[in-house]
């Protein structure tokens, strides 16, 4: 895909479809039901936000979305492509291919430059962003040549999307993106995510313990004891600017 298509234009009307999607860790009377059978259709490019409490299967599900595990039981469709039963090599490059991964440390090379740390990915994607390109969408353009221990906590993590969306990925999966951050740092990262989903148009999941991240989302889906315990469509619709915790 280039810079210059519509990236908002969905060859799929959906980007995932999961059905009875069950995850099970260990066996017998020491097993764990992770997940009891997740129901759930995401429209592709929409801004998702998973609340739910601790151990409620959240990271879980993310992971099976992003191609890290496989359900137990049960099915998910990326764009129409079953990878609930992919192999190994089959998974490895559907990660690839598509997805970018955001995790509450940032996870970044302390040796390398931002721009460094963002040419690691950009050097062996298939159609990327250049590193630059990258860091300027999350705000970062005059920090280029910074060293993590020069950057910010928060932008450290704006550092870590810009390595994961420079690949230009179809799903962009943060799993507490902003669980090290304090609110006004926060709220930047948050920025930067929206504004990755609306310039690339990447269906982004975003699992958070923070209720009032739900106001900038197309779509809150919570999770209760390994389910989906409720979908909804945001009405009212907020920038990350406008919310505080
Ligand atoms: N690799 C694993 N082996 C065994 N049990 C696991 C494993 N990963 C997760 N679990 C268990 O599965 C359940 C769901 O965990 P998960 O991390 O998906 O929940 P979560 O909603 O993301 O929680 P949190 O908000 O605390 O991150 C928990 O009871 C957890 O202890």
């Amino acid at each position: 895909m280039t810079g210059s298509e519509d990236k908002r234009a969905p060859p799929h009307p959906l980007c995932f479809r999961a059905r009875g999607v069950t995850r099970v860790y260990g066996a017998g009377a020491a097993a764990v039901h992770a997940l009891r059978g997740v129901d759930l259709d995401l429209p592709d490019g929409e801004l998702v936000v998973v609340l739910g409490a601790s151990g409620s299967g959240k990271s879980t599900f993310l992971n099976i979305l992003g191609g890290l595990d496989i359900p137990t039981e049960g099915e998910v469709l990326f764009r129409g492509e079953d990878i609930s039963r992919a192999n190994q090599h089959q998974l490895t490059e559907y990660r690839r291919r598509h997805i970018g991964f955001v995790f509450q440390f940032y996870n970044l090379m302390p040796s390398l430059t931002a721009r460094e740390n963002v040419a690691l990915v950009t050097e062996i994607a298939e159609a990327p962003l250049s590193p630059e390109q990258a860091l300027a969408m999350v705000g970062l353009e005059n920090r280029l040549d910074h060293f993590p221990a020069q950057l910010s906590g928060g932008e450290q993590q704006r550092v870590a999307i810009a390595r994961a969306v420079a690949k230009q990925p179809s799903v962009l999966l943060c799993d507490e993106p902003t669980g090290a951050l304090d609110s006004a740092t926060g709220i930047l990262v948050l920025e930067a995510l929206k504004t990755v989903n609306d310039t690339l148009g990447a269906t982004t999941l975003l699992i958070t313990h923070n209720a009032a991240i739900a106001a900038i989302a197309d779509r809150v889906v919570i999770f209760a004891d390994g389910r989906v315990r409720e979908v909804r469509e945001n009405a009212d619709k907020r920038a990350p600017g406008e919310i505080s915790w």
